[in-house]
């Protein structure tokens, strides 16, 4: 069995009298791509912190890339994660050239300041933003692009250090039909490819599961419904019971879609 990247056991995040992940157990493994599921305040990016070791469990084990938590220098083990956020997103500065949005990434900063980057570096940057379909940009500043373009920078910046795990935090969130169909498309691939670093994608939509993911864990009000290899984790029944409505899910050319099931109104 393939290595495991990401190990959570009986995973709790209190904050006060609430509770934001209510003992969460989970494996990742290595080739293996994961959607996360969930309704508003399930508890996504709280796990996705967890994942990406900013934030230390109230109780329970986390152990990632081989470490455990608690015992480890969280600032060695982050340049190994590659994580995209909306929160990540706003602290990239909007004058920054794209090329240097993305090579800057090697350094752990945000914002060209005073680094030296060498030749292969920026090599490196210009082959990933040709991966996810955006190499035109490379000269431009960040502020300029569209919403889909920066997501799609994003995912590049993450990918720059060669991170062992990759997480992406609802990066279809505000795109249109066209930039989701674009996103959605560069993760397939991504997904397809067997050198890519084992991937966790957060969303609300099925409609936003690229083709190529392989399990999905589906979470409500800070517990887990369901996870496991998607076919038999997505069914009408377990997507119904956490998104707290009767669902009717279809599957067709490798994509997934959801809709309220009218029979029941
Ligand atoms: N510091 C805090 N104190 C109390 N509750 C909190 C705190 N931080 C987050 N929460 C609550 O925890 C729940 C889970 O939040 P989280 O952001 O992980 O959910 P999410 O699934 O990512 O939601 P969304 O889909 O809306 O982004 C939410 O109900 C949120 O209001």
């Amino acid at each position: 069995m393939p290595t495991p990247v990401l190990e959570l056991a009986d995973v709790t995040v209190r904050r006060g009298a609430t509770v934001l992940l209510d003992q969460v157990t989970w494996v990742v493994r290595e080739g293996e791509r994961w959607v996360v599921l969930g309704p508003n305040g399930a508890g996504k990016t709280t796990l996705l912190q967890i994942a990406s070791a900013q934030l230390f469990p109230s109780s329970g084990l986390v152990g990632v890339l081989g470490e455990l938590m608690g015992t480890v220098d969280v600032f060695e083990l982050r340049p190994r994660i590659g994580l995209t956020s909306a929160a990540l997103a706003d602290k990239i500065p909007r004058q920054e050239l794209v090329r240097d949005v993305v090579v800057s990434a090697a350094y752990g900063v945000t914002g060209r300041w005073r680094e030296q980057y060498d030749d292969l570096d920026h090599e490196r940057a210009d082959d990933l933003l040709r991966e996810v379909g955006v190499a035109h940009l490379a000269a431009r500043t960040f502020g300029t692009l569209s919403e889909g373009e920066r997501k799609r920078v994003q995912v590049a910046r993450a990918l720059m250090t060669d991170p062992e795990l990759l997480l992406l935090d609802e990066p279809a969130a505000g795109l249109d039909l066209g930039g989701r169909e674009d996103l959605v498309s560069t993760l397939s691939t991504l997904a397809h490819d067997p050198d890519a670093p084992a991937t966790v994608l957060v969303s609300h939509h099925v409609e936003e599961i690229p083709p190529g993911f392989t399990h999905a864990l589906l979470l409500k009000q800070g517990r887990v419904v369901a996870e496991g290899p998607v076919d038999e984790v997505l069914t009408e029944q377990q997507l119904s019971a956490t998104f707290g409505m009767p669902l009717t899910l279809t599957h067709a050319d490798g994509r997934w879609a959801a809709r309220r099931d009218v029979r029941h109104r």
